[in-house]
């Protein structure tokens, strides 16, 4: 599949939480956190609740912390309507599960939402869907029902659904989860190739493993941050170290 170019300028990038509190049903998922995020390539790392899709809900405005602030790109989440509609077109979120973003029954029309949401005339928007899926060998993809894709190909959807819309921050939570090894492969090439600013949540740690930074997330907080080999080194250490007292505690 032919690679695209960065279609984004490299801007500043600029995601602040201020000691920010998250509380979800009963668990007090952050408590104080602060964080700035400015890098152009992030991976979140850490075990199962250990924060990492909360964090990502809190950027995007669909969940607003009861304390502290979180200010993406200049626009506070909790702030006007025309901050988070900005807000909108400042950030992207890919789900963890496709079938929790995509609407629309085929890929065109899932493309094309992306842009009438931002205001584009719908004529506009299917032109320029068309073009874009061209540009990157799917034009075939246009009139696919989405019921008909694999999980890994709506996968690709939400992807693609995101980057048309061209925010300057996509947040991916375990996009590699259900891709096959070929496909993980391309969307590491694709996601190297693009200029906006990317933060990737991932158990697979060889994908961040190059990233310029890497936070490793344990109950709700940042246990390390730095660059992506010592964090994941330092985690998959951990890792081992629990699963061997694990064993050793089986045996005994
Ligand atoms: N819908 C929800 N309602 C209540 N609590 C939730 C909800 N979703 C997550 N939590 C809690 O928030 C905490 C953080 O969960 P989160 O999903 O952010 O973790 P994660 O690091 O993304 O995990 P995973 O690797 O399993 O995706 C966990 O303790 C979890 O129990």
């Amino acid at each position: 599949m032919p690679q695209p170019t960065p279609t984004h300028p490299l801007v500043p990038y600029s995601i602040r939480l201020e000691s920010v509190t998250l509380v979800r049903g009963e668990q007090r998922v952050f408590d104080g956190l602060t964080l700035s995020l400015d890098e152009a390539r992030i991976g979140l790392v850490g075990d199962n609740g250990a924060g990492k899709s909360s964090l990502f809900r809190l950027i995007s405005g669909l969940d607003q912390p009861q304390q502290g602030r979180v200010v993406v790109h200049g626009c506070d989440t909790q702030g006007t309507q025309a901050d988070r509609r900005q807000l909108s077109q400042h950030v992207g979120l890919m789900f963890q599960n496709p079938d929790d973003q995509i609407i629309f029954p085929t890929v065109a029309e899932e493309l094309a939402f992306s842009l009438t949401a931002r205001g584009e005339t719908r004529q506009a928007a299917r032109e320029r869907t068309r073009e874009f899926l061209a540009e990157r060998g799917l034009a075939a993809w246009a009139g696919r029902a989405i019921g008909e894709l694999s999980q890994g190909q709506r996968q690709q959807v939400c992807l693609l659904a995101l980057q048309i819309g061209q925010p300057a921050t996509l947040l991916l939570d375990e996009p590699f989860a259900s891709l096959d090894l070929l496909s993980q492969a391309r969307l590491a090439a694709q996601l190297e190739a693009t200029g906006q600013q990317i933060v990737v949540s991932t158990h697979l740690l060889e994908h961040v493993y190059d990233f310029e930074r890497v936070l490793w997330l344990e109950q709700g907080r940042v246990r390390a941050d730095g660059p992506g080999r010592e964090v994941c080194e330092a985690y998959a250490e951990n890792v081992r170290q629990r699963a061997e007292a694990e064993r050793g505690a089986g045996r005994a």
